[in-house]
């Protein structure tokens, strides 16, 4: 594995340039419209439906970003329709033409709970591939067909002013955790996800080698490749450099910004419909077209011009998750706006179990 010390790197990864953020506060970023822009002009040219009342703008409830209605939506009144193909789901992992026979494998063996895993390792090498400049060699030509969208994604902690457990350093975790309601929870978290990082980086980084022009797909064995093998996994010694990142931003992606709609879907990721903040009284409703799979987002009320549209992330069944729980998948408590940080340091109720429940 390449080693990820802030002080150890010198290449053009873009995980690789930026510090680690060890113990630093989350700082809040300038708002980067101009991908949101790209990112809606791409969803329409591919068969997206979006209303043109709507618009994305940094959010009104916390720091982020969110979508938003310039003009009055009657209630029932479509808003977005994205298709099936523009959905990220469990089909593009194992149909992927580098690695799906490998995801397909490692979801036999280890369950369902390998969906997410596989999914991530798809999104990573994907993400990762999506960044190489074109010109390096012929592979290198091929960017990701998410590009647009990835753009819009936290693949970092601080992007989006997106949060997580697990963007953090191990430090942080021990010393902002331990003791409070999130410290178990998190902590498998993490290690479920050093775990998926062992296992995916020798599935997924041939092809990001290849795009990288490290190694071409022309029969290429290193000395230590004799078997079969080689030509589906890399050595361990030659995982590609920022997958673990990738992988764990991948993680925080699915976690934060996957849904389901309805019985028997699957998690997926929906562009757009990722964009909209959580709200315990949502003004959108969601659902898939059984037709074909495509997700219509309509109004579930009337909703005034320049209001921000708000989905409700917690399923029914979760509606008793507890706010601990909560900040440790989507990275914030619904309706606090003071730094997590603060409230951790401070032993907030919210966290801790030794004082009175909120
Ligand atoms: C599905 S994404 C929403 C879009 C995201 N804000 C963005 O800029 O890409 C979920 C993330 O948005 C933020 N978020 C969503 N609802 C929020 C709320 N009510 N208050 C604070 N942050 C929220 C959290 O960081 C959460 O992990």
């Amino acid at each position: 594995f390449v080693p990820t010390s802030p002080t150890s790197v010198t290449t053009d990864c873009p995980f690789a340039r930026q510090s680690t953020y060890l113990f630093s506060t989350l700082v809040s970023q300038p708002v980067e419209q101009s991908k949101y822009i790209q990112m809606m002009a791409w969803l329409q040219d591919n068969g997206a439906v979006i209303n043109d009342k709507i618009e994305i703008r940094a959010s009104s409830q916390g720091d982020g970003y969110g979508a938003f209605v310039k003009e009055p939506v009657a209630e029932g009144e479509s808003l977005f329709e994205i298709p099936r193909n523009l959905c990220l789901t469990i089909e593009d992992a194992t149909g992927d033409a580098d690695c799906g026979k490998l995801f397909t494998q490692l979801i036999e063996k280890v369950g369902p709970g390998g969906n997410t895993v596989a999914m991530a390792g798809y999104m990573a090498k994907e993400y990762l591939i999506s960044l190489e400049d074109e010109g390096l060699s012929e592979d290198a030509t091929k960017k990701s067909r998410w590009g647009p969208y990835f753009y819009t994604l936290p693949w970092r902690r601080g992007v989006n002013n997106q949060e997580h457990v697990l963007f953090w350093e191990d430090e942080r975790v021990e010393t902002l955790l331990v003791g409070s309601l999130c410290y178990g929870e998190a902590t498998s978290l993490r290690e479920e996800v050093a775990l998926a990082i062992r296992i995916l980086g020798p599935m997924v980084s041939k092809p990001i080698q290849v795009a990288r022009g490290k190694i071409t797909n022309s029969g290429f064995r290193f000395p230590w490749q004799t078997d079969d093998r080689a030509t589906t996994y890399v050595d361990a010694r030659d995982v590609a450099e920022g997958l673990p990142e990738a992988v764990k931003g991948a993680f925080v992606c699915l976690l934060t910004r996957s849904f389901q709609d309805g019985e028997g879907d699957e998690e997926k990721l929906v562009p757009l419909l990722d964009m909209l903040q959580h709200s315990e009284l949502p003004n959108v409703r969601h659902a898939m077209r059984t037709a074909d799979g495509a997700v219509e987002v309509r109004a579930r009320c009337d909703i005034d011009a320049e209001s921000e549209l708000r989905n409700q992330y917690r399923s029914e069944e979760e509606e008793t998750m507890p706010y601990s729980r909560f900040f440790t998948r989507f990275g914030f408590v619904p309706g606090i706006t003071e730094p997590m940080e603060d409230l951790l340091r401070d032993k907030s109720s919210i966290f801790y179990p030794q004082t009175a429940e909120v």
